[in-house]
């Protein structure tokens, strides 16, 4: 099983969390804003605690009662909502930063189709560029399993078929197993090899 997944926590005043299983390649999760969807996500990556549960990838527990690895340990490869590039470092460096083999970058960018934007700052791109120099960058870090929290949101209809292509070729590509989040479920169908409902 790709995702084993079983966690709650409180945010405020309001309890988030979810419970599902998944197995390999692209698993969607839909459900409307606010509902915790980002919160799930942290929770997996390691960067929100749960206050009980599990969360297991590829067979590998990363949280229970008694293993809480820190997100280092756990190697997602997390692209936020915001794509958080660095910067002040070109498109290139921000590829690489906390690559462990520089020389998978053609390829990735090949992928990605941002080979012509090595040399650019992260300033002069477009939203769905800057997706996809994020994704670039999670994949260059050689991540166990992706996390992707709404690729495709708030990119114009050109740029969102662009995006979603790079998602496609990324995930028959690879064998990372994939978390992608969206409350857009015509995405969710053409993207997902499943598509659970959060909430
Ligand atoms: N730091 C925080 N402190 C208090 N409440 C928070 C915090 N972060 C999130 N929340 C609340 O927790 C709930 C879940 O937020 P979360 O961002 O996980 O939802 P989401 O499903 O990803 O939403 P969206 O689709 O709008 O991004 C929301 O009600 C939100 O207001």
């Amino acid at each position: 099983m790709s995702f084993d997944v079983d966690v709650r926590a409180r945010r405020g005043d309001v309890g988030v969390g979810g419970r599902f299983v998944a197995g390999d390649g692209l698993t969607v999760l839909v459900g409307p804003s606010g509902v915790g969807k980002t919160s799930l996500l942290d929770m997996i990556a390691g960067l929100l605690r749960p206050a009980g549960g599990h969360v297991r990838v590829g067979g590998r527990t990363l949280f229970d009662g008694a293993t809480n690895l820190p997100p280092e340990q756990r190697r997602a490869g997390y692209v936020f909502q915001d794509a958080r590039l660095f910067p002040h470092r070109r498109v290139q460096a921000n590829l690489l930063y906390g690559a462990p083999d520089a020389s998978r970058l053609a390829e990735v960018a090949e992928t990605l189709d941002i080979v012509h934007l090595l040399r650019r700052w992260p300033r002069t791109l477009s939203g769905g560029e800057a997706r996809r120099v994020a994704i670039g960058r999670a994949l260059l870090s050689d991540p166990a399993f992706l996390l992707l929290d709404e690729p495709l949101s708030s990119l114009d209809p050109a740029r969102r078929e662009e995006a979603m292509r790079a998602i496609e070729r990324v995930r028959d590509t690879r064998a990372v197993p994939i978390l992608m989040v969206t409350h857009d479920l015509r995405e969710a169908e053409r993207l997902g090899d499943r598509v659970i409902a959060v909430g």
